[in-house]
């Protein structure tokens, strides 16, 4: 595969405004593997990740979600509520069969552009963007949720960027988007020791914002919060956010190429191999006991 035309066909424009030019085919539309409901009387609009058991993020669950942020900002929503449709899980994180056991180079590099792509739509969506976690958030799970402007949680779950003990480490934009949320102590710790927080411990270090306890009183919040920017003018809130997340956008829109490499090769190495394998094994293997 000729890397640099995919990276070209998959690219923020210079601008690193967001602007549509990915083209977007649903690749499953079948298998709905995103669910987008717009309230037409308050312009919010709710868009559940349905991709089950557990939400892995696949290939084909980013270039939807891509699609779906491409008409959101056609739409010019009011906001976006990102939640699961999924029992008990936001996101259990990047499809483990993704990386294991050694993808091919093609379909490992498009996955990972693809998930670059995601990541830039919704870090730098003009529109404001809460997560409502309404279940496990670990890892990629994670991510989605930091990169969203607001996050509420349900009880009882747990969210953290547990990468290090699966024996991955997350890349530099990843870790910038916590910075962004977790004054630097705290998320160096969170990083290195891979821990998992819960909902009351995520709160208390301010990795999330509220604890709710229903979807209702989730879409209250998010409405109390999508109000704060009723009398700001759309596009002075939209460049005012974009600019103050420059730096992080552009580490990535600048390495796109180096960083899916990297990934690659990290993903490859036959200890990294032994060790996603072992832990995709103990997953399996809990069900046994
Ligand atoms: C805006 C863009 C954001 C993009 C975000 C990407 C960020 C990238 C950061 C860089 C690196 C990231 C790496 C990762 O994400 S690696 C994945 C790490 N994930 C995990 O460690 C979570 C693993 N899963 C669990 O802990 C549990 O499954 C969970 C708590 C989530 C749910 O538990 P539950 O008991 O409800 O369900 P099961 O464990 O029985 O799972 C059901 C079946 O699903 C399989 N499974 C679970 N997680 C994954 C996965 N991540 N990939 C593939 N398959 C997964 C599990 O094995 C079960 O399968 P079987 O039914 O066949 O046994």
């Amino acid at each position: 595969m000729n890397f640099s035309r995919l990276i070209k066909n998959c690219s923020i424009p210079s601008r690193w405004l967001l602007a549509n030019n990915i083209r977007y085919q649903s690749s499953s539309a079948a298998q709905n593997l995103i669910q987008v409901d717009i309230n037409e009387e308050t312009g919010v609009s709710v868009v559940s990740l349905n991709r089950k058991p557990v939400n892995s993020l696949s290939l084909e669950l980013f270039k939807d979600f891509c699609g779906v942020m491409d008409d959101l900002e056609r739409e010019k929503v009011r906001g976006m509520v990102l939640k699961s449709s999924c029992d008990n899980v936001f996101s259990s994180g990047l499809d483990i069969t993704e990386l294991y056991p050694n993808p091919s180079e093609e379909r490992f590099e498009a996955f990972w552009l693809w998930f670059q792509e995601s990541w830039l739509k919704l870090y730098a969506s003009s529109f404001p963007t809460v997560a409502f976690v309404n279940g496990h958030a670990p890892a990629g799970g994670c991510v989605f949720a930091i990169s969203c402007e607001y996050r509420l949680m349900l009880p009882y779950y747990k969210i953290g960027l547990n990468e290090a003990p699966v024996g991955i480490v997350a890349t530099e934009w990843v870790m910038n988007s916590l910075r962004a949320v977790l004054p630097g102590k705290n998320a160096e710790r969170l990083l290195t020791s891979g821990r998992l927080l819960d909902t009351q411990e995520a709160f208390d270090i301010g990795l999330i914002d509220q604890i709710v306890n229903n979807e209702e009183e989730a879409m209250a919040r998010s409405e109390e919060f999508f109000a704060t920017f009723d009398n700001v003018p759309k596009l002075a809130r939209a460049l005012t956010k974009q600019v103050y997340r420059k730096n992080d956008l552009n580490q990535l829109i600048k390495n796109r190429s180096s960083d899916a490499k990297q990934f690659l090769n990290h993903i490859l190495r036959p200890e990294t191999q032994k060790i996603i394998g072992s832990y995709f094994k103990s997953l399996k293997d809990r069900k046994k006991d």
